[in-house]
């Protein structure tokens, strides 16, 4: 037996408008007659999986009895108002029965109530080909939260002078960061491992499910998210894996889950996490990150520990993201847990195009440096949540080489917290934070 709200039809609805000029002789009965009739509708709808034979046989009895006594009150035009009503409502109301019949499938589902947590990073190619690389970097590139500019100037930029280009020159960086032994990108091989060891953190709680997805390149958010409803999830928990807050990558990957919840007829319930920079164990975790790459490399000297933030342009900062702020902030909080008495830095990489982004950036700051006659620096990157291009070749193969280049000795990168299990703390904390807010 299906239960289904009363339909309600424009037809009855409009009776009331029409008023005036069907009833305009006191013709009480055709109004009667009427809501006999779309009675009938009402009840062939409230019964069990209503036929279109069954609504068709209705409404055909309704429009009769408008026709009928119409003709003798009301002119055609009226008339032809009338129906086209008529047919309108009958047409809704159809569309509407189908997928609530559709979506009691889905129900039993729905009723275990539970809980999705989806790990998101900007992502990465799936392979190394050409056209996989182009489609990547044209998804990325086309996000209005990444590049701001008009769209009139930017997409014959992005067509005809980076995207034939920019492909050829990332198989090269990719392929030497490129995970051999998996035939995938670095960044998608730590998002699956963070994906499983924080489900086994939570593996008391069967009614929770922990899954990842990418920002751009796939598997998408909207997939995941779908994924997640269809295996009984009422609420979701996002997670961009950013300690910081910026409009290209936290706002993004959020405008991405919402737009798949704009597809959900019963909508999950969502909880979207708040800059986890400040949290005590994201700090104490780079810190021990940092005394561990000391500890290792202990007969080097450092004269210097730079923290290494990936830029943004320094427009966006002056339109108000608070990236830049957060990021620095970061820097001075770590300091003071870790008390070191060599030079503390803070600067930006991965600057694209010729506009300014935030300074300093990393590679003139690293070869200024390393003309200044500096031998050994120690460099850490607090906002990557996991390596990937941006550090393990930018920074560990590319930056390292300018710095010896120009005099330097040593430049010692120390790896992000990844699958570690001070990542996974970091990761467990943010989750059991947005947990607190759905009990
Ligand atoms: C062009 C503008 C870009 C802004 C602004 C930007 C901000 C930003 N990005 C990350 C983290 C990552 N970026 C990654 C790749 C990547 N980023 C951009 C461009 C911008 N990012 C591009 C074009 C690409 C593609 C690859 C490349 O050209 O380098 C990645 C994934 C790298 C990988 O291994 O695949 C991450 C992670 C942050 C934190 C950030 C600002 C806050
Ligand atoms: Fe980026």
């Amino acid at each position: 037996m299906v239960l289904l709200p009363p339909p309600r039809g424009f037809i009855f609805e409009s009776s009331t408008f029409l008023q005036p000029t069907i009833f305009k002789n006191d013709q009480v009965p055709l109004r009667k007659r009427l809501t006999a009739s779309a009675a009938t509708t009402a009840n062939a709808l409230r019964t069990t999986a209503p036929t279109s034979a069954a609504l068709t046989t209705s409404i055909a009895e309704t429009r009769t009895t408008i026709t009928s006594t119409a003709t003798i009150t009301t002119s055609i035009p009226e008339i032809m108002l009338i129906l086209v009503v008529t047919i309108m409502s009958t047409r809704a109301s159809i569309t509407t029965t189908t997928p609530s019949t559709k979506h009691t499938k889905r129900l039993p589902n729905l009723l275990k109530k539970k809980i999705g947590i989806l790990l998101i990073n900007t992502g990465t190619p799936k392979d190394l080909k050409y056209w996989t690389i182009y489609r990547y970097l044209q998804e990325f590139l086309h996000d209005r939260r990444v590049i701001e500019l008009t769209r009139f100037l930017w997409c014959p930029i992005l067509h005809f002078f980076i995207l034939p280009f920019k492909p050829l020159k990332k198989q090269k960086t990719y392929g030497s960061i490129w995970n051999k032994v998996t035939d995938e990108s670095p960044l998608r091989t730590i998002i699956k491992s963070q994906s499983k060891l924080l489900r086994e953190r939570f593996d008391r709680r069967d009614d929770i499910i922990v899954d990842w997805a990418f920002r751009f390149g796939g598997p998408s958010i909207e997939e995941k998210v779908q994924a997640l409803r269809e295996q009984g999830c009422d609420r979701l928990i996002s997670i961009p894996l950013f300690p910081h807050y910026s409009a290209t990558t936290m706002a993004s990957c959020q405008d991405q889950v919402f737009r798949a919840l704009m597809k959900q007829r019963d909508q999950m319930s969502v909880h979207t996490i708040t800059p986890y920079y400040t949290d005590k164990t994201f700090l104490s975790s780079i810190a021990s990150s940092i005394q561990k790459s000391l500890q290792e490399h202990s007969s080097i000297h450092f004269d210097m520990l730079l923290f290494s933030y990936h830029g943004i342009p320094l427009s966006y900062e002056q339109k108000g993201d608070p990236y830049g702020s957060q990021c620095r902030k970061t820097t001075e909080l770590i300091k003071e847990t870790l008390r070191l008495d060599i030079p503390i830095g803070t600067c930006f990489q991965s600057r694209f195009g010729y506009s300014e982004w935030l300074k300093p950036y990393t590679d003139d700051l690293v070869v200024q440096q390393a003309k200044l006659g500096m031998k050994n620096i120690l460099i850490v990157t607090p906002g990557f949540s996991t390596d990937c291009l941006e550090t393990l070749e930018e920074i560990a193969i590319e930056l390292k080489n300018d710095f010896l280049k120009h005099g330097g000795e040593n430049l010692i990168f120390v790896p992000c917290l990844n699958d570690s299990r001070e990542g996974i703390d970091v990761i467990a904390t943010v989750a059991l934070k947005a947990l607190q807010s759905f009990t």
